[in-house]
Formats: structure tokens, sequence, C-alpha cells
């Protein structure tokens, strides 16, 4: 398996690098150019005086399609991303030293793609754009890619010259296919489980450039769906095709696929199983490019949601993070709003992040609960006896506690407690970090990162919040020791 976990506890000037595991191995995969190769670290505190190791060529891109293509963007050190000192910087600043960072698979990883085609029927490109520019490059040898990404690939391009498909013209707005999205599935229970990601198959979605299957380009759509499935469905000596689906998409913004989605070959359901689910996907939801590395994520998020809560997951798109931790933690049934009744939130935004109503609700959770709480007994004694000598204060208060009664917020006793954020935009998660703590209504207690785009700027991150303020390092201390000093107390006393 390529997973390790590396632990970092560095400072800004002197990097240290703390492996916590007895060893910290890297298994590669088989590059162009090397065998299979482990390396293996002894259990040990390396100090390096640069932040980053010298680029080793163990985990090196080497991908002939780096440069042109605009799909990677580093290709030295895969495993540890540069973004990644930043990271271990930024999270350590706010009191989180215990950062960790899971490698995950370094090739190969991507299981879902969605692919430009143009060029010509005897010389068709499938690829990504070129940086800045809307020039297709051919990128066959990948090496994110699923390899049966590629193989499918391959495959299409022998389907498209050989039945005259004509790959889309952007400026002319002519041709028949404009993209394709690839999508593996590893779902195979009738093989062995460590065999199922190298036999993944494809669901193959088409983005044709008509308007429906009556546009009199259909019959070339199912000649072309009737070529893959013969050379690439179950009937075939390679079966890498699942499925073909057909998305209608005659516009000529820039947006990928149409409203108009119809189901042309082989299984219409497509399973996978991940954070120890069954979930099915259709084309048109949004699903982790990453499947391996996203199990990963899901695995380490159950720890931090205690069994029993409620959970309400918000940006949920088909929902295996909910799912996902329904079947693992007894969650109880979803809340009917939002945040309300939750005990743990978890997010997980697209690039941009949260949405500013959603982090304003979030900020102001702490003195909603404070109204609700001040709202249950308006005239309690004690500490508020001092305001019955102050009766513009308790009138005021009861105005309050009135009006505030109206939200949902205060008909229910139970807040949110924990927020999970998971990111995959490391800039807005930075700013909305930084709201959540600003007005001390969360603190954050956990961070992970995952290596989930090799060979990018990226890091996925997995980052535990809990409600209130941070506790400084000094009462942490002085409970601490208060602890002690009672059990030792309690210890005298029994003997
Ligand atoms: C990063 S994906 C996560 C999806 C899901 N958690 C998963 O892992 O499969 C973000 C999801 O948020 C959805 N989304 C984007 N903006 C949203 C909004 N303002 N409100 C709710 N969902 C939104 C997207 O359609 C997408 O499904």
């Amino acid at each position: 398996m390529a997973i390790s976990f590396l632990s970092f506890a560095s400072s800004h000037q002197s990097s240290l690098i703390t492996s916590r595991l007895s060893s910290v191995s890297l298994n590669t995969q088989p590059s162009p150019t090397t065998p299979s190769q482990s390396l293996s670290l002894n259990p040990q505190t390396i100090t390096s005086p640069s932040p980053s190791p010298p680029p080793s060529l163990t985990c090196a891109l080497q991908c002939q399609h780096f440069q042109s293509c605009s799909g990677c963007t580093h290709e030295m050190n895969l495993h540890r991303p540069i973004i990644l000192d930043e990271a271990v910087d930024f999270f350590r600043n706010l009191g989180v030293s215990d950062f960790t960072f899971d490698t995950c698979r370094l090739w190969g990883w991507r299981c879902r793609a969605k692919l430009a085609v143009r060029g010509s029927a005897i010389d068709p490109l499938i690829g990504l754009y070129e940086e800045g520019s809307h020039n297709v490059v051919d990128i066959p040898h990948c090496r994110a890619h699923h390899p049966n990404i590629n193989a499918a690939v391959e495959l299409l391009k022998e389907g498209i010259t050989k039945l005259d498909v004509e790959p889309y013209d952007e400026d002319e707005g002519t041709g028949e296919l404009r993209y394709v999205q690839m999508a593996i599935t590893t779902y195979n229970t009738s093989i062995p489980a460590a065999e199922r990601y190298r036999n993944g198959k494809v669901q193959v979605s088409l983005v044709w450039n008509a308007r429906s299957e009556n546009s009199p380009s259909s019959e070339k759509l199912n000649a072309l769906a009737n070529f893959l499935w013969r050379n690439g469905g179950p009937n075939s000596s390679s079966h890498l095709v699942h499925s073909v689906w057909v998305n209608f998409q005659t516009s000529t913004n820039n947006i990928i696929f149409g409203n108009r989605w119809k189901h042309l070959l082989g299984e219409r359901d497509f399973w996978e199983h991940v954070g120890g689910i069954d979930i099915s996907l259709a084309p048109s939801s949004f699903g982790q490019a990453n499947t391996r590395a996203f199990d990963s994520l899901l695995r380490k998020l159950h720890k931090y949601v205690p069994y029993g809560s409620s959970v309400a997951d918000l940006y949920a798109g088909a929902g295996s993070i909910g799912l996902s931790l329904a079947v693992a933690r007894k969650c109880r049934q979803e809340p009917l709003s939002w945040l309300e009744g939750s005990d743990v939130v978890v997010v997980d935004p697209p690039r941009k992040g949260l949405d500013y109503t959603l982090v304003e609700a979030l900020q102001t959770l702490a003195s909603t609960e404070r109204k609700v709480k001040a709202s249950k007994s308006p005239f309690t004694k004690g500490k508020d006896e001092k305001d019955e000598k102050r009766p513009w204060i308790l009138r005021a208060r009861e105005s309050s506690v009135q009006i505030e009664s109206k939200t949902p917020w205060e008909k229910n006793q139970s807040f949110p407690r924990t927020l999970i954020y998971i990111s995959c935009g490391w800039e807005s998660f930075k700013e909305d970090c930084r709201s959540l703590l600003s007005n001390k209504a969360w603190r954050l207690e956990k961070a992970h990162g995952f290596n989930f785009f090799p060979g990018t700027q990226s890091v996925e991150v997995l980052a535990v919040f809990k409600r209130g303020p941070a506790i400084s390092l000094k009462k942490k201390k002085i409970a601490k020791k208060k602890k002690k000093k009672s059990a030792v107390e309690r210890l005298s006393k029994l003997k």
C-alpha cells in the first residue's frame, strides 16, 4: 500500500521531520524507467537544515507530458508537496503541533478525469488545456490517471478514427465529440480486495455536440458507444469499460456538461466502496478524483465523531461523508434544519470555501447559545441578583429574549460542539479558519493533510475545531497539575 503517515514538528528555521511510526515506508509503483521499489526509513528523528529535503527520483513524477500539460505543476518529491511547509507553520502557529500528512498513492491515483477532445478524426487529441490557452495537450501516458483511464482513452481514439467521428472545433462550434469523462469504479467483490484497484472499470461519458438522441449525428454516437462496448466491454479480452453514457451539450460557453444525460450501455449503477459504505454515483454527480485518498480521509474523520452523534453534512453532494458516518458512528437521524440539534458539523465545500452566511452562523453559535441559556431562566438569582436593583436591565433582557425566541436555534438546546472542515482549497481554508477563530467561537484542535493531488500545489486538509476559545498552554499546565495533585491526594487517602 502506498500510504504512510508523516508527523511534522518543524520549526521555521530548522525543519524537524519526525516519524512517529516504527518505520515510514514509501512503496512506489513502477515508473517508466525504474522497477517497483520500496524505501524504508528507520525510526528516528530526521533533522535537516532546509525545510525541504533534496529532490529524490524515488518519488518523482517521471511523466513525459510534464511541462506541456497543465495537470501537474511539480515533478519532484510527490510525497511532500512544497505547500506542506507553509501548512505545518500555519497550524503550528495556531497551536497544532502534531499535524500529520498522509502521502497516499503517488501515481495512478486519478479515478475521475474530464478530458477535452480536439484535433481531427485521423489524429484526435484527448487531454487537458495547455496552461492559459485552449490548446489541448494529448496525454496518453498520464502518470496521474488510473492506468485504465489511459487504456480507455486509447480505445476511444481508435473508435474516433475508425468511425470518422469529428472532434469538437471550439472556434466554429462544429464537430461531434466535445469532452469525455472517464470515471473508475473499483467495486468488484468477486475478486480479492488487493486486486480491485488495479482492475478498476471505466464509466465513459461522451459529451456530444447535439441537442438530444434525435439529432442527425446520433447514428455515429451509437456506433461509437457500440465500438467501445464491443472492444472494451465484458465480452472483450481487456474488459475495462463499465458503462457508456452520453451527455448532450450544444452551448458555446465553457461549461462541460449540459443538462441532458442518457445511459447507453452497460450497468446503469456505478458503485464504489468508500469510507465503509457502498455508494452509487450518477455521472453528473460530484465524485472525488482520488478515491483511495478520500477513503483514508474518511477513516480519519470517523475518529472525531463520537458514537451516536447527530451529524449535519453540509456541501454533501451525493452524501458520501454523511452516509459513511451514519453507518460507522451509529449517528442519529439528520436534524431537520442544518445545525440545530447537531453535535458535529462536517463541511466539505468546493475550492472557494465556505459561504459567508455559513461562516457567520458558525461564528455566532456561541452568542446564540448564551441567549438561549439566558432565556431559560431570566429571573435567576445569585449572580443576577444585582440586576433586580436595575430593572431597566431586566426589561431589556426580557424583550431581547422574546425577540430571540422566534429563531429556530432557540427551540433546541443542542448545538454543535465539533466542526470538521474538509478542504480542497488551501487559500480559502486559511481565510475561513481565521474567521472561525477570530471571535473565539471556535478553536482549532487537530489538523491532518492528505496528498489528494500529487504533483500539484495542493493539500487536502481535515481540520477539527471545537467550540470555545483556545486554552492557553499555561492554563493547560495548571489544570494538569491540579489533576495530578488531586489524584495523589486521593491515593494517599486510600492508603
Ligand atoms: C468538494 S464537493 C464535496 C461533496 C461531498 N462531500 C463528497 O465528498 O462527495 C462540494 C460539493 O458542494 C456542492 N456545493 C457547491 N456550492 C454549494 C452551496 N452553496 N451549497 C450547497 N452545496 C454546494 C457541490 O455541488 C459539490 O457537490
